[in-house]
């Protein structure tokens, strides 16, 4: 019996709640149980899939919710950990090296797994609106802005930064810094996720552009917090790099967690390529998952 899944990649958590397994209430609440690092598993977010029976060559549907409970459209670690997840439980149908397609909110990524041992799995995240409605950002006035979002003037606190904000499924914004830190991310970040001109919230990227073949990044996730890692934010660096024309077409991107590839398109598709791994597989103790189902009563 099996009811969880737990996989990181490159310190960025997630467990994945597969319906195949296990009928888990997946709510707000019983998410931010899940995902608590003293009364839970402990993770950055939750997978929840497939949400229907996957057949090669159909895309196959997941719900991804952060740490907090709240929705997250896309997220580049966590569909390559699905990705995973589906070929480590059927590999004769997954694990052959063919493309196949996921399917979240923010639309269809395509997933290759370049080699299932060592966890090597790469995503397409398509291409970044680099637009004010998009994301969406307001104006100082609170008014919606409008235009492109390329280094923004945003006052946060006695903070004057300039910032390049994106959408690419979910909001980023990305702030180049002489030295991203920890500390930074762990301060700064939440003022910039929650700040009024962001009405949908936003991830935070604090970028160094160490040479044009590598970026530095630190990561305060909407709805996550701090994160040893973010395919979507390390993606938005490499995009809005490129935008500012810092970066080559290739780069690598480097957080605390480890690194992985960023390639970007001429027309602006990002695909990123990392590893992922398994970290557990477990059974919810009778005490958590007597609190776990209150959570499905709770929401009726
Ligand atoms: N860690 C993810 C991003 C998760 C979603 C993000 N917190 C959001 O709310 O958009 C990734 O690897 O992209």
């Amino acid at each position: 019996m099996t009811d969880f899944f737990k996989y990181q990649a490159l310190g960025n958590d997630y467990v994945v709640i597969d319906p195949r397994y296990t009928g888990l209430p997946v709510t707000p609440e019983s998410v931010r149980l899940v995902c608590d690092r003293h009364f839970g598993i402990g993770a950055d977010g939750v997978l929840h899939g497939p949400l229907e029976e996957p057949r090669p060559g159909v895309p196959v549907p997941l719900a991804l919710f952060n740490s907090d409970g709240s929705v997250c459209e896309r997220s580049g670690n966590g569909l390559r950990m699905f990705a995973l997840h589906l070929a480590e439980r059927e590999p004769q149908a997954w694990a052959g090296g063919e493309p196949f397609t996921l399917r979240t909110t923010a639309g269809d990524s395509p997933v290759q797994i370049l080699d299932a041992a060592a966890g090597i799995v790469q995503v397409g995240l398509g291409r970044p609106a680099f637009d004010a409605a998009a994301l969406p950002l307001l104006d100082e006035d609170g008014t919606p802005a409008e235009g492109p979002t390329l280094s923004v003037p945003l006052t946060v606190g006695e903070h004057k930064l300039t910032v390049t904000a994106l959408h690419n499924g979910n909001p980023h914004t990305v702030v180049p810094v002489a030295e991203p830190t920890p500390e930074l991310a762990r301060s700064l970040g939440p003022l910039i996720a929650g700040h009024a001109r962001f009405p949908s919230r936003t991830n935070v990227t604090f970028l160094r552009v160490v040479s044009r073949e590598l970026l530095e990044i630190e990561v305060y996730e909407r709805g996550a917090g701090y994160a040893l890692a973010s395919g979507s934010s390390a993606c938005a660096a490499a995009s809005a790099a490129r935008e500012l024309g810092l970066c080559a077409d290739r780069v690598e991107v480097s957080m605390p967690g480890g690194s992985v590839g960023v390639a970007l398109d001429p027309d602006g598709s990002v695909t990123l390529t990392g590893e992922s791994q398994q970290v557990a597989t477990g059974v919810f103790a009778p005490p958590l998952r007597a609190r776990l189902d209150r959570t499905q009563e709770a929401g009726r």
